[in-house]
């Protein structure tokens, strides 16, 4: 059952001008019509790159920005057109783990104050004494001792405050948890523990997430369905395994091709797509696919000119591309200058004409285009 449905959702910042008269002249189209499902008890993990809406998507569930069209609806009720009292009561039920566990932390609150005051706003516990018992509880749920309560956020390290925002997030018993980057400010080391216990507590408690990463590694194993945004849309949705296995969509190609492997063989047996072009402005995303200006399967016209339809290819396997279908079966091409790093080389420049013999190149754009990827 989806728990949380979010249908066409657009979220348009209107860009201002002038000092006395506010005018706008334009619009940043941050979340440009999302439509996904979050099933009770699963992961959905939103992925892209930096810029792509993923923060503002969270942000339009809590309703901390003005959502422009669409509707959220949360356990069949429809937050996008709540009165702001109503609101008030569905915020506890969807709660948000933070990128920056420090900078969301009051420093000058101990653990259990920082705790317990979302509880006390939201009627949680009946006194101080039981809502100290839950803290302690779920302290002990997230790892982290009972003398945690008097001690203040700076005294833990960057992987403990970070169990303290989701044990801030806990308390409040809510029905979703919007992870946002929750591992991208911790040592490599420490991400897996984090993501382990997140998952532990979702097995424990029956929670559901959505997890919010602009790294795939992250969201790869804790998620049940994987979101690939580009440019406040979705380019392509499925069940993680089946994402992995064949990314459809030639943004997500790329995307996946830029992950490193860790075995030093594999790295350097695979091809990897290099996307050359800066990403565009979502004050001024391009017409037809909003991928086309970067995308090494362009074809004119249609990809110019038609934005294509997020559409199942089959066992809920979602891409928003024209030609998914033909690439995947090898009647359409490359036909643009795409960079593709071949087997055992650095760095192989193909293009249109070079696809056919091979022959090597180098380019720095496009080597800086796949690191910012
Ligand atoms: N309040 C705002 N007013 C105007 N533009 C905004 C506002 N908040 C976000 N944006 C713009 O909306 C776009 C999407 O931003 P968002 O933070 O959602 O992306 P993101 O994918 O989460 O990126 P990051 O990982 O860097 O946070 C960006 O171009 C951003 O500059």
């Amino acid at each position: 059952m989806s728990l949380l449905k979010l249908d066409g959702v657009k979220v348009h910042f209107p860009l201002k001008k002038g000092v006395v008269f506010d005018r706008t002249v334009g619009h940043v189209y941050a979340v440009d019509g999302v439509s996904l499902s979050v099933e009770a008890g699963q992961t959905y993990g939103l992925v892209g790159e930096s810029g792509c809406g993923k923060t503002t998507l969270g942000r339009a569930v809590l309703r901390l920005v003005d959502i422009t069209d669409g509707s959220v609806v949360l356990d069949g009720t429809d937050l996008a057109h709540l009165p702001e009292e109503e609101m008030r009561k569905f915020r506890r039920r969807v709660q948000m783990v933070f990128q920056d566990p420090l900078g969301s932390l009051d420093p000058r609150q101990n653990i259990e104050s920082i705790l317990s005051e979302g509880m006390a706003a939201h009627g949680i516990g009946a006194d101080r004494e039981e809502r100290r018992a839950r803290i302690r509880e779920i302290l002990a749920k997230v790892g982290l001792p009972s003398n945690a309560l008097s001690r203040y956020p700076h005294e833990f390290s960057g992987g403990q405050r970070q169990r303290i925002g989701i044990a801030r997030a806990l308390v409040l018993e809510p029905d979703v948890i919007i992870c946002d980057e929750p591992v991208s400010a911790l040592d490599v080391s420490i991400q897996a523990q984090v993501i382990n216990l997140l998952e532990e507590l979702q097995q424990s408690m029956g929670l559901t997430y959505m997890v919010i990463a602009h790294d795939l590694a992250v969201v790869r194993h804790i998620s049940d369905v994987i979101g690939v945004m580009y440019l406040g849309s979705l380019v392509e949705e499925a069940p993680s395994d089946g994402l992995y296995a064949e990314p459809l969509h030639p943004y997500t190609k790329a995307l996946m091709s830029a992950v490193p492997i860790p075995d030093p063989v594999v790295e350097d047996s695979r091809e990897r797509i290099l996307l050359t072009g800066d990403l565009p402005s979502p004050a001024t995303p391009p017409a037809g696919c909003r991928f086309h200006t970067r995308c090494p399967w362009k074809q004119e016209t249609r990809c110019d000119t038609e934005r294509p339809e997020l559409r199942d290819l089959g066992g809920g396997h979602k891409v928003a591309c024209h030609y998914a279908a033909e690439i995947v079966a090898g009647t359409v091409r490359m036909n643009s200058a795409a960079t593709v790093v071949e087997p055992g080389l650095v760095k192989t420049e193909k293009t249109a004409e070079t696809a056919e013999t091979g022959t090597a190149g180098e380019s720095e754009n496009s080597e800086k285009a796949a690191e910012s990827v």
